[in-house]
């Protein structure tokens, strides 16, 4: 398993193509626009060295007999699907941020149960070639991004009926070595500080939209990908410490763009390719895996929002106030609320026909639904106890400034015996996690409210119900 600083080392290796503000980025390791979230991602490498977290963060391979990164483990149990929500809100804890690696893993995990069964159900051979693939990836401890997200143009249309075929990732050229994929695909976290991405299609297909049922692995630096990074709320804080308000590690995950221009996949990395029955079973599987994950790493960055409210309500000299009292209460209960969840659907899990462990998926769905509230509710009370001064405070060069930095200081100070740097660095630290792109995250990553409506109808079994209703109710069941 790799350090993190020689996963850190092993980034500098890559010819990774990233374009950011217009031009490529030649230094993307040291950048300070994108060294946040490697640092984010190195921590995951760093903890599965680590005495006291090792048995969360890694596992036993059930291919090698090897200790491996759980980020690259097949769940084997529920214990396993358990341990990783766990290791989620544990590392989030240390983090406060997006640490990246789940979004493959959940890629693994989702391709090695639905290749076994378009296997059994098709007579195609991509399970060997996806564990051919899967040893590799645990052997060489690699970060696989998870390339799921379609840009999807008119979102009323299919892919075949898109105006331009590009606006979902497709098969363009077929012959004896491989394949080669136009399209894009959007909003990837960690891409651009990861070896590899795992691209699955972004929705269920019919027979017309074959060719846009593909599932396969790229290396990030592999000729016709570019990545444009996505801009963020304190990218123009980057060269600064206090303003960035988690400097070290950044808030969420560092998105890009992913664009595929004609890029060759060899067959042994190609995991499905037409098969359109199952893209809606591999979207499902995927979803549910990654909705089960965020009471844990949200559990976490709230566990550090609720730690920056209390700090602030102490700061400023409201922490006894009975209401202030009630709604960190309430930020504890919604915290616990979806880590439950979290718990829930994994101790709920069953093994598939592969043998891999999956989650309940009514419930994984469920917590996610409720982490599209929950998290706006708690940044809301977090926003509601610390004060307007998280919105408006000057900048860390005013503090510093010599004409105006003692104004700041005098007029920003809160409690008397706490300096008003610390103020400020609390501040900003809340600032930071409770707004922007972190917040979108919450909402959108993993897939939109309505699409966990969806399957929560679709697995929520309201016939079985009306029938414990009728028979309460006494009425006879129809031929
Ligand atoms: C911070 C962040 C990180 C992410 N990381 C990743 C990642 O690593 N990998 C990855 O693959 N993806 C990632 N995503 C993408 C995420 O899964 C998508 O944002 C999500 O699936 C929603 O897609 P969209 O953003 O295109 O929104 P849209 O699909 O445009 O949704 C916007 C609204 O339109 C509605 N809508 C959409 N289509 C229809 C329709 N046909 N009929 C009716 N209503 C519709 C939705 O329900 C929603 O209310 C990430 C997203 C974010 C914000």
């Amino acid at each position: 398993m790799k350090t993190g600083s020689e996963y850190i080392e092993s980034l500098r290796r890559l010819k990774t193509k990233v374009y950011a503000f217009g031009e490529q980025v030649t230094d993307l390791v040291d950048n300070p626009l994108f060294r946040p979230h490697i640092n984010a991602a190195a921590v995951t490498y760093d903890m599965a060295h680590d005495p006291v977290t090792e048995d969360l963060v890694t596992a036993v391979s059930h291919l090698t007999g090897k200790r491996i990164s759980r980020f690259t483990h097949i769940h084997q149990s529920t214990e396993d699907l358990v341990k990783k929500v766990k290791m989620l809100r544990m590392i989030a804890r240390r983090t406060g941020t997006c640490f990246q690696r789940c979004v493959g893993f959940d890629g693994l995990n989702a391709l090695y149960s639905v290749t076994y069964e378009m296997d059994q159900n098709l007579g195609t051979n991509y399970h060997e070639r996806f564990k051919e693939y899967l040893l590799y990836v645990q052997d060489t401890d690699i970060m696989v991004a998870g390339s799921m997200t379609d840009p999807k143009g008119d979102r009323s249309l299919r892919p075949s009926q898109q105006a331009d075929p590009d606006l979902y990732v497709h098969v363009v050229e077929k012959n004896e070595k491989g394949i080669v994929l136009r399209g894009a695909k959007a909003h990837q976290t960690g891409i651009v500080n990861s070896h590899e991405m795992l691209i699955m299609p972004t929705t269920a297909m019919t027979a017309e939209d074959a060719r846009y049922a593909v599932a396969c692995a790229i290396p990030v630096d592999a000729p016709g990908v570019i990545h444009v990074f996505g801009r963020q709320t304190n990218d123009s804080r980057k060269n600064g410490q206090i303003d960035q308000g988690n400097a070290r590690y950044g808030i969420v995950g560092g998105e890009a763009l992913t664009v595929l221009e004609n890029v060759f996949v060899p067959w042994e990395r190609v995991f499905m390719c037409g098969e359109w029955q199952f893209a809606g079973t591999l979207v499902e599987r995927f979803a549910s895996y990654h909705r089960q994950n965020y009471g844990g790493c949200k559990g976490g960055v709230s566990d550090v929002i609720i730690g920056a409210t209390a700090l602030i309500a102490d700061y400023n000299g409201v922490a006894k106030a009975s209401h202030v009292r009630d709604k960190l209460t309430e930020m504890i209960h919604l915290t616990e609320t979806l880590y439950a969840g979290s718990i829930a659907c994994s101790a709920e899990g069953r093994p598939t026909p592969s043998g891999a462990y999956f989650v309940d998926p009514l419930l994984a769905n469920i917590t996610k639904l409720n982490v599209t509230r929950f998290i706006y509710e708690i940044c809301r009370l977090s926003h509601d106890i610390a004060g307007g001064f998280i919105a408006t405070l000057p900048s860390e060069q005013d503090l510093r400034c010599p004409e105006v930095g003692p104004y700041v200081e005098k007029y920003f100070r809160g409690v008397a015996s706490v300096p008003t740097e610390d103020r400020i660095r609390i501040a900003r630290l809340i600032e930071n996690m409770t707004g922007g792109t972190a917040l979108a995250e919450s909402m959108h990553g993993a897939g939109s409210p309505q699409a966990q409506r969806v399957m929560i109808m679709r697995q929520g079994n309201l016939e079985q119900k009306k029938k414990l209703a009728r028979i309460l109710a006494g009425i006879p069941e129809k031929e």
